[in-house]
């Protein structure tokens, strides 16, 4: 256990003895003991022992010490001012940090003040806004096994709240990946895996025990066994409720604006696991700031608020699979994207509204000041005009977008009569409502002014009636208000003057009625004050009570800024239009694209050069050739991208795109090594490929960038070929496969429904130039080694390397009896060899594997039985070693 939490040890020893307040600081670390305790003492939060030690080293401040009849304590403080940014670092070093506020004013009381932990911060459940990026949601997810494993996710500053379950761990660990919460936390027996790689707190069991999770859902969601399909779902939302209230610190229980929960099936979406989330670089990585525009949602994003920044990453991270639904939204686009003004002035109206899902969640837990509900006001403003500029929409999205932007008029006008239109901060100090809204408020005010006003003019008045010219009528906050005489004059004074006050050279005094006036206003401003504060909560709570309505409101205005982001990108990057339909529509067989662009590496690169792309079931598997710097990954990544934009109901990169709907994208593409899950970039591989294997269906694309580069050539091209087989005969995923193993093309040559395609290259004087152009059939050369010279490798080297390729190539090969003839059976200087000619079939109409048949295939076999999931990294190896000691005995 960190020494930081829980009581400190120094003080445990004279725990009797201890001051009032440091036994209290005692008591709260004893109580809070997962979390780090800030205490207030005045202007600072403090922590003292060991917790002091953390908090001076993460926040880089002193550390101090504090001296009482006890002894001696390390101290740290932060000041309460910012404390958020210093916080921040304690959240960064993975610490819960539980605030102790004083509840208690130091006047109340003639001991210690109380204090209480108000808040406990923890990376999941942050809501302050100094803490928060206003572009991303901030997700706490709970994870819960039973005879399912379910799982809940919820951003406790927008409200934004899904459950969802499943029977097997691997689709839990690919919802838990498409949300990448930022805290999760796991009941029992859940398989430690699942949650690996995430900031994992503790929590109470009990939380997630049934009844009890029932009881918490229940608190919130009328009759949760209907809304939620499985006791491991009311288990998941029952506990992350339970840690969202935990949260709070316990001062009150409930969030009243957590009143929507989205319960919804994995498969009514496009699956993107964790891995094809991170290999299609769509979102910028958590940990990762400042780099957005080059990641799709970078890319896409012309939102005009924070809603829909937030949306827009929901839509890309799970695109739709009903083809209606898409379609609904392409025809929305379609038609902003032809209207250019109406879209124009729609943005140019969104980019006034604040991000009301996090204003309604400070409202609904009681932490909103006057100026959140004038920036809700400001809002609701906007509601009447963007409905107007919408005013006869032609599809079915737009009108019923325009349908359900409720400009909540009663909300609004509540606001405008009762809050300030510059209200202060602070909301106990008067400043804040409309003396018109209250008939008290307003004589309370009135008469302070009528005070004020007769002060003001007493000046003249004493002046005139004790005939002092120098006389002053003045206010400090000691003595208040007086009439001030300089020494020379004290002889003038009226005999209704009473002293208040000796100065050097002059005296203060006061009159009795001076003193009443005072008193009077004193008594107002106090009552006005008061009661200002009354009716601001009482309007805080009216506007509370309709946060289903304004949280509607903002799901709308989040959906139509997407809907006009993604037609302004459609209008400036010349998107098309794709057409979407489900698996049993004649019209589209697999993916078709013409002139297909990648959304981002188009944007950097100033002559993109645009390419096909057929896939049907006719050509499931693609192998595509081309040396290093072609364009292989790029390419592939652009045809997942464009399927995920086009389903996710934006327009997409291209002149046309036919889609027949993907259930779900693969990716197999780069290599990196899982160091601290202790695997090699080989087990890291083989994993991912099990995964795609195992999962994989007629309806999924796969990407595979070269498979097998962590092992040997030989083995590497054994399980490429065993893997592209078996991709093409059981599967049939549409699959795109970029190799170096040029071999492969032979197997695809020989596969009836696979194809060959290669970018083009040519090697002039000056070195290798890249096309870029995606061309059927093979490429015949690698020009690895003219790449390296390009990149700058020593000439030496590049000279040797020359060498040993000239000398070695034919031995160099892998294993197999491939021939120049007979690998590149798409010759690609036939006139017609562009996309969608025919490819000539196989000349004998049987497969000329590699290896012979019964050997080849019983490796393959072996392979494709091996549980890589389970094994260890030797056993792997030594699977391999013999896999690969068959194939050399064969030969
Ligand atoms: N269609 C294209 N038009 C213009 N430039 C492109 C195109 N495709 C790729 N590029 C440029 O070429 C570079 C290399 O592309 P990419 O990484 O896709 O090559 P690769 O063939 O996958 O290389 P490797 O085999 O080394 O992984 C990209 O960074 C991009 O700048």
């Amino acid at each position: 256990m960190d020494r930081a939490l829980g009581p400190p040890e120094k003080m445990a020893e004279r725990r009797e003895d201890l001051t009032p307040m440091m036994a209290q600081y005692f008591e709260l670390c004893a109580q809070y003991d997962q979390a780090l305790v800030l205490f207030q003492v005045g202007d600072f939060y403090e922590a003292f022992c060991e917790a002091a030690e953390v908090v001076a080293r993460r926040c880089e401040i002193t550390l101090t010490q504090r001296e009482d009849s006890t002894g001696e304590y390390a101290m740290a403080g932060i000041p309460i001012d910012n404390a958020e940014s210093y916080i921040d670092r304690l959240l960064d070093a993975g610490y819960r940090v539980a605030v102790a506020d004083q509840v208690q004013e130091p006047e109340e009381t003639t001991g210690v003040v109380d204090r209480a932990v108000t808040r406990i911060i923890t990376p999941g459940t942050l809501t302050e806004d100094e803490l928060l990026d206003g572009e991303r949601n901030n997700y706490l997810a709970a994870v819960a096994a039973g005879e399912r494993i379910g799982c809940a996710v919820l951003d406790i500053s927008t409200g934004d709240f899904y459950a969802t379950s499943a029977n097997d761990p691997e689709t839990v660990a690919d919802e838990l990946g498409r949300f990448d919460p930022a805290e999760v936390i796991a009941g029992p027996d859940v398989p430690a895996e699942l949650v690996e790689g995430y900031t994992v707190s503790p929590f109470e069991e009990e939380a997630f025990g049934i009844e009890r999770a029932r009881e918490t859902v229940a608190d919130y969601f009328q009759a949760p066994d209907r809304l939620l399909a499985s006791d491991a779902e009311i288990s998941a939302c029952g506990a992350v409720l339970a840690y969202a209230e935990y949260a709070r610190g316990g001062t009150e229980d409930r969030l009243d604006y957590l009143n929507h929960l989205t319960r919804y099936d994995p498969r009514e979406y496009m699956l993107l696991d964790a891995v094809a989330i991170e290999s299609l670089e769509l979102f910028e990585r958590r940990t990762v700031h400042g780099h957005g525009e080059a990641t799709l949602s970078g890319v896409v994003d012309e939102t005009a608020s924070a809603l829909g920044r937030r949306e827009l990453d929901e839509w890309l991270r799970r695109p739709l699979i009903d083809p209606d639904e898409i379609a609904a939204r392409h025809d929305a686009v379609g038609e902003l994207r032809d209207d250019v003004r109406t879209r124009e002035q729609v943005h140019e109206q969104l980019r006034d509204i604040y991000d009301i899902e996090r204003l309604v969640s400070r409202i609904g837990r009681g932490r909103a000041n006057a100026r959140d509900l004038r920036s809700l006001k400001a809002t609701l403003d906007v509601i009447p005009r963007v409905r107007e500029l919408l005013d006869d929409p032609e599809c079915e999205k737009l009108r019923s977008v325009r349908e359900r932007l409720d400009p909540l008029a009663d909300v609004r006008t509540l606001i405008d009569d009762a809050i300030r239109e510059d209200p202060d901060r602070e909301i106990t100090e008067g400043g804040i409502i409309n003396p018109s809204f209250d008939e008290e408020l307003a004589e309370l005010r009135e008469t302070e002014r009528a005070g004020k006003e007769w002060i003001e003019s007493l000046e003249a008045s004493e002046r005139e009636r004790t005939g002092i010219d120098s006389l002053k009528v003045g206010h400090n906050s000691v003595h208040g208000y007086y009439i001030e005489v300089t020494d020379a004059n004290l002889d003038r004074v009226p005999e209704d003057y009473e002293r208040r006050q000796t100065l050097k050279n002059a005296e203060r005094y006061y009159t009795p009625e001076l003193k009443a006036r005072e008193d009077e206003i004193i008594r107002a401003e106090a009552r006005a004050d008061d009661l200002e504060y009354e009716l601001f909560s009482e309007v805080r709570s009216t506007v509370a009570d309709r946060s289903a309505d304004l949280q509607a409101l903002a799901a709308v205005l989040a959906e139509l800024d997407v809907l006009v982001s993604f037609a302004t990108v459609a209008a400036e990057h010349e998107y098309s239009r794709p057409v979407v339909v489900g698996p049993d529509d004649p019209a589209v067989d697999g993916i078709y694209v013409e002139d297909g662009r990648h959304p981002v590496v188009e944007q950097t690169q100033s002559s993109f050069v645009p390419n096909d792309t057929r896939l049907s079931s006719d050509e499931r598997v693609a192998v595509i050739t081309g040396p290093n710097m072609s364009g292989k990954s790029t390419y592939m990544r652009q045809v997942a991208l464009i399927v995920i934009l086009a389903q996710a109901g934006g327009f997409v990169p291209a002149k046309q795109a036919r889609i027949e709907l993907v259930d779900r994208i693969f990716t197999r593409v780069g290599a990196s090594d899982d160091i601290a899950g202790g695997r090699s970039t080989f087990m890291v591989e083989m994993t991912e490929l099990a995964d795609i294997l195992d999962h994989a269906t007629e309806q999924s694309l796969v990407l595979l960038d070269e498979v097998g580069r962590g092992t040997s050539t030989a083995d590497g091209f054994a399980i490429a070929q065993a893997v592209t087989e078996f991709l093409h005969d059981e599967v049939g995923a549409l699959t795109l496969f970029a190799t170096h193993h040029h071999d492969l093309t032979a197997v695809a040559a020989e596969l009836e429904a696979a194809t060959n395609r290669y970018f083009e290259t040519t090697q002039t004087a000056e070195g290798v130039v890249f096309e870029h152009d995606l061309l059927t059939g093979t490429a015949d050369a690698s020009y690895g080694v003219e790449v390296a010279a390009t990149a700058g490798i020593e000439q030496a080297v590049v000279d040797r390397a020359r060498e040993v390729l000239a000398d070695d190539t034919p031995d160099a090969r892998p294993a197999g009896d491939r021939t120049n003839g007979q690998a590149n059976p798409d010759d690609p200087t036939e006139p017609d060899a562009g996309l969608g000619a025919s490819r000539p079939g196989s000349e004998s109409g049987t497969r000329q594997q590699a290896a012979p048949e019964s050997e080849g295939g019983a490796v393959a076999e072996e392979i494709r039985d091996a549980d890589v999931a389970t094994m260890t990294p030797l056993e792997a190896m030594n699977l391999l070693a013999s896999l690969q000691r068959r194939l050399e005995s064969r030969d």
